[in-house]
């Protein structure tokens, strides 16, 4: 009995070194697995600057062991013009069904007075992919320093990141209706949804400066009350961090003032969206700013933060860094590709560094030159 035993025991024992390495092979085989990445070129720039994006991926990780694939799906007013709406099944379908999301931007006037907006498809993504925390880093670099139109001494050691909330609040609350004589929106918050981007906030500060402001508007609305006391409760699992508090009229006045007092910013859908298309001034233009929008499973989407503009669409000269940077923070936070990321980082710096600059940042240059200087400057 006792020699059964023990020769179960190494029969057992055999077994569970083959499940172990064939376990860790297909680990392997799955990290090394070619990557899927759904595309949605977007409107007016979206094209324009995802190609120029994507020239900069392919380029970026030649001669590497990174492989992916590319998806392209209808979204937005692309997808309204073709299919009547703008998010068709196949594109949700497909991006559900990826390895991360490449969004450019979408809508503008051509679809303003129809029936469905473009800007419909855009939440309708992010609350299906249920991506709740929208990040949105603001730093800054001596050259766009020089462009910005903020003093570079009020610039000095600036860089910080908004949370935003993405899937709740006023975008989203029941009722909205709209008639001839009243509108109403809604704003409402749960704590959970609170709570959980608050840990957002409160992880990503503990790899950085340690220090998060909550903004709110907790002296007039009944959500941002809830959201100091979640807030507050939070922070006493993260004693190592400070936190503090401002009202989002003072945070406005402040961002431009004393850029530098902040860390991480987590703050409310609506006024994430407002503080971060603020934040851009300090670094010049609206065009270099990335964005990554996680959820708690599947996929993450990546986008720069402005729209489609218009005002620029078809000139060619529409400024590529924010989609570049896009793609870059997808290398880095979903595929774990660090070298590849940390060299487009580099390339874009140095171009800048070269004053190869769009016209939003008071450069003549092309976006295809300034792809073209990125891929020159990329390392390898
Ligand atoms: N995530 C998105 O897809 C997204 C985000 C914001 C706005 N939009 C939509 O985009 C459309 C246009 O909106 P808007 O004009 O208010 O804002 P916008 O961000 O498209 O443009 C604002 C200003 O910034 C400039 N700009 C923006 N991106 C630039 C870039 N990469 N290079 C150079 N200049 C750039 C534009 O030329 C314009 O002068 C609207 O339909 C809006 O709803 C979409
Ligand atoms: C286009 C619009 C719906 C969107 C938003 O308000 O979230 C945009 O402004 C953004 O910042 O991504
Ligand atoms: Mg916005």
């Amino acid at each position: 009995m006792g020699m059964g035993l023990e020769k179960g025991r190494l029969i057992q024992h055999e077994w569970d070194v083959f499940f172990c390495l064939f376990k860790q092979l297909k680990k392997k085989k799955r990290r090394r697995r070619m990557k899927k990445i759904a595309v949605l070129q977007g409107d007016y720039i979206g094209p324009e600057i995802m190609h120029a994006g994507l020239e900069v991926l392919k380029l970026a990780s030649e001669n590497t062991s990174f492989k992916y694939r590319i998806y392209n799906y209808p979204f937005g007013g692309e997808a309204i013009d073709r299919y009547g709406e703008p998010l068709p099944e196949e594109t949700l379908k497909g991006c559900q069904d990826s390895d991360a999301i490449l969004l450019s931007a979408i809508g503008g006037p051509r679809w303003d007075k129809k029936r469905v907006r473009p800007e419909t498809g855009l939440l309708e993504i992010r609350k299906h992919l249920g991506l709740f925390a929208n990040i949105r880093p603001t730093m800054i670099n001596k050259v766009l320093a020089e462009k910005s139109p903020i003093k570079a001494e009020v610039l000095e050691g600036t860089d910080f990141v908004i949370v935003r909330e993405l899937t709740s609040g006023i975008y989203f609350g029941k009722p909205r209706e709209l008639d001839a004589k009243l509108a109403i929106d809604t704003s409402s918050y749960k704590a959970e949804e609170v709570e959980r981007i608050m840990r957002v906030g409160f992880e990503m500060s503990r790899h950085r400066k340690k220090h998060v402001t909550v903004v709110d508007k907790a002296n007039v609305l009944a959500t941002s009350k809830l959201w100091r006391k979640v807030a507050e409760k939070i922070s006493e699992e993260y004693s190592d961090i400070k936190i503090d508090y401002c009202y989002v009229d003072a945070a406005a006045m402040k961002i431009i003032t004393q850029p530098n007092s902040f860390d991480v910013i987590v703050t409310a859908n609506l006024f994430g969206d407002i503080l971060s298309d603020e934040a851009s001034v300090l670094t010049g233009s609206l065009g270099t700013i990335p964005s990554m929008s996680v959820g708690v499973r599947g996929p993450s989407l990546y986008e720069p933060i402005h729209g489609s503009a218009p005002d620029i669409a078809g000139e060619g000269i529409a400024n590529p860094i924010s989609m570049i940077l896009s793609i870059e923070m997808m290398l880095r936070e979903s595929f774990k590709e660090y070298e590849i990321a940390n060299n487009i980082a580099q390339a874009v710096e140095k171009t800048i560094e070269k004053r190869f600059l769009t016209p939003d940042l008071g450069g003549v240059a092309t976006t295809n030159q300034v792809v073209k200087e990125v891929i020159k400057n990329l390392k390898g």
